[in-house]
């Protein structure tokens, strides 16, 4: 208690200390709303698992990350003791959730939680791998997790979850079986957790319509929420893991279970042993051992869960259903009382996105100049995707799983990956630069790169652990923009560096072709030093498709001009003077973002003429606003050509050219060494 009271208190003079140094920054516990949309808007500006982070944007202003995770985690704490202390009002005078208290009371359960989250929030004053989890709670829409095991054969998985604003959030949550659920939303806007638990009492029928706390007993639920505003929500999963359903987490009952990912199994419960040997700062008191019945901690990690596992959409649940007291659910209500109607997360293509893709056209619209590598993509990673399973395995073919796009800078391979995943990710896509990968810290570069493949890794164990067929997963893309900087040739390096690249390259490796043969991932890798990457990432089965996107030839430059003046020429606004084919011929050498940067130029040029004609009541004389000329491209070309456009570009393929043939040269076996 001692060590925890202290560093409680320690914290609330630093939260004292920020409010008066941040000003409007409020801490009260009715000040909620703001901090959570505070914590969405930090989100907002993230990129998948919080791979870059310095610091939050609070109503605009600057503050430091792990100020703004602390407060957070405090406000959770009062949270979870204020709940505490109702939730032990509510059982004593029988209103509460007793019924489902059999397993463990809820004031238990949040003695637990509370247990949890203090150890968390000691162990974020440290800048190690264990803060991760709260840094991510406040960077991602994802749930962190807390497990708690029970002394006895039960075990207790808290889910903190962050929704985050706005209609983006999956859908439906996706109970585990056999499982008991309490959720309460500890902070946000989201006020009443309504269940649509029927339950049979004799011969009448009750709906359970409790506002705080809802129970579960297994089958299908669904958390319908669309529409509503951020909100933190605890929801403390009860689970039996000697009836050994079917839990399809990461986490597996110690001895159980030998499918699924082992390796992030042993990560978790790795962090338990530490845990539970006392091996990180515990600092004892509240978070002691069997309190309330309760082991604190097992296990403590960044949830590898995203609510999209946990939660899926609706109408599976429909079909899941059909228990004896089916019509089972929950429903969040907004707190303004309004509808919520159930929706589909943003971006959820699944399947369908691989069949509209199977022309290309659907791509080509926004890139240019590569009809015959988009076919090439099409027919080569793609198809298999789109016939049915039986097919694919009576033919004997597995899914393509890397592709990589090399050539020179700023032809659109970073613009194609993103095409790709903007209408073929069924979930989210995860782009990330290499360099972004890099970590000063031993080990978080290859943790950053596991934590990208564990979504797709969940799912597969997903499936291995109920029987459901792989080939209905959503597929992962996973985009490495230079991927030259993390998967050189390893042993090519020396220095500092060398060791940690290596080990980096074995870990992409591993995951795409390791012991767990994944096939709902797709691995999109850019470069412009091919000839840099390690050879056994370029083997099939890994980068299996090498796809050269070059400098585009005259119709490429055409097409991409009409791209880039696409907007511009439906307003009305360009000369019917100016012609693609005319402008393609011109620009030989330029590369697609140098004509990007061409049609950029010409429309400054004409707005500055628009300008030169406007009289002194700020009238264009009657003339059109804005017209870009043929006269504008003269010059755009003048400028963009001596700062270097189409040569720079023409160079680089040269050079490109050179490096490889050298780089070839010295791979080659020597004669007669
Ligand atoms: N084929 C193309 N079609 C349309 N626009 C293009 C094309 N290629 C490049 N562009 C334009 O140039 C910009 C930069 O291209 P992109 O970042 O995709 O190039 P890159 O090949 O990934 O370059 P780098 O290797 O330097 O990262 C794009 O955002 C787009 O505006």
């Amino acid at each position: 208690m001692g060590l925890q009271r202290q560093h409680h208190k320690e914290h609330q003079q630093q939260r004292r200390r920020q409010e008066t140094s941040v000003p409007g920054y409020r801490s009260s516990v009715g000040s909620n709303r703001c901090r959570v949309a505070q914590t969405h808007q930090h989100q907002a500006h993230k990129t998948e698992e919080g791979v870059t982070s310095s610091t939050t944007t609070a109503g605009g202003r600057s503050v430091p990350d792990g100020e703004g995770e602390l407060t957070l985690l405090d406000e959770l704490l009062e949270r979870c003791a204020e709940a505490t202390k109702s939730d032990a009002a509510a059982e004593s005078s029988h209103t509460g959730s007793s019924e489902w208290a059999g397993f463990k009371t809820a004031p238990e359960l949040l003695e637990g939680v509370r247990a949890v989250l203090s150890r968390a929030r000691q162990r974020s004053r440290h800048s190690d791998g264990s803060a991760l989890a709260w840094s991510w709670l406040t960077l991602s829409p994802r749930p962190v997790r807390v497990a708690v095991a029970t002394p006895e054969d039960g075990r207790v998985g808290v889910y903190l979850t962050v929704l985050p604003a706005g209609n983006g959030n999956p859908p439906s949550h996706r109970p585990m079986y056999g499982c008991h659920m309490l959720s309460r939303v500890l902070a946000g806007e989201v006020e009443q957790v309504k269940s649509n638990s029927k339950r049979v009492i004799g011969r009448s029928t009750h709906s359970l319509e409790t506002p705080v706390w809802s129970s579960f007993g297994g089958g299908a639920r669904r958390l319908i929420n669309e529409s509503f505003q951020p909100a933190i929500i605890l929801e403390v999963v009860m689970y039996d893991w000697s009836r050994g359903s079917g839990y399809s987490g990461s986490y597996a009952a110690p001895g159980t279970s030998s499918s699924g990912s082992a390796e992030l199994r042993a990560e978790a419960e790795g962090i338990g042993r530490a845990e539970a040997a006392g091996v990180e700062g515990d600092g004892g008191g509240e978070s002691g051992p069997a309190k309330n019945g309760i082991l604190p901690i097992v296990a403590m990690d960044a949830c590898p869960c995203p609510p999209a596992l946990l939660f899926r959409d609706g109408d599976v649940y429909e079909e899941e259903e059909g228990e004896e007291d089916g019509g089972r659910g929950l429903t969040l209500v907004r707190s303004d009382g309004g509808a919520v109607e159930q929706g589909r997360a943003a971006g959820e293509v699944v399947g369908g996105g691989v069949e509209d893709l199977l022309t290309a056209d659907g791509l080509a619209c926004d890139v240019g100049g590569l009809d015959g590598q988009l076919e090439d993509i099409v027919r080569r990673v793609l198809s298999t995707r789109s016939i049915p399973t039986e097919l694919r395995q009576a033919l004997g073919v597995g899914h393509v799983r890397g592709l990589l796009l090399h050539g020179p800078p700023g032809c659109g391979k970073t613009l194609l990956a993103r095409e790709l995943s903007r209408r073929l990710g069924a979930r989210p896509p995860k782009l990330v630069s290499g360099p972004e990968i890099l970590d000063k810290w031993v080990g978080e570069a290859e943790r950053k790169v596991r934590l990208l493949f564990l979504d797709a890794e969940l799912d597969h164990e997903r499936c291995v652990q109920t029987g459901e067929d792989p080939a209905g997963l959503p597929l992962n893309l996973i985009c490495f923009d230079e991927i030259d900087a993390l998967c050189r040739s390893r042993g090519s390096l020396s220095g500092d560096t060398s060791g940690v690249r290596d080990s980096v390259v074995n870990q992409i490796l591993s995951k795409m072709d390791g012991l767990v043969n994944l096939q709902n991932v797709l691995v999109v890798g850019m470069t412009n030093r091919k000839e840099l990457l390690d050879e056994a990432l370029l083997r099939p089965g890994r980068m299996e498709v090498c796809m050269p996107i070059p400098l585009p030839d005259a119709a490429g430059r055409e097409q991409i001009l009409a791209i880039h003046l696409r907007k511009a020429r439906e307003a009305g606004l360009v000369s019917p003077e100016v012609t693609d084919a005319a402008l393609g011929k011109k620009t030989g050498g330029f590369s697609g973002a140098d004509l990007a940067g061409l049609v950029r130029s010409a429309t400054s040029f004409a707005i500055a003429d628009w300008r030169g004609r406007l009289d002194g009541n700020g009238e264009a004389n009657g003339e059109r606003a804005v017209e870009i000329t043929a006269e504008n491209f003269e010059q755009a070309l003048r400028e963009v050509d001596s700062s270097g456009g189409g040569r720079r570009g023409r160079l680089s393929a040269i050079g490109g050219a050179v490096r490889g043939g050298l780089a070839r040269v010295l791979r080659a076996p020597r004669g007669g060494g």
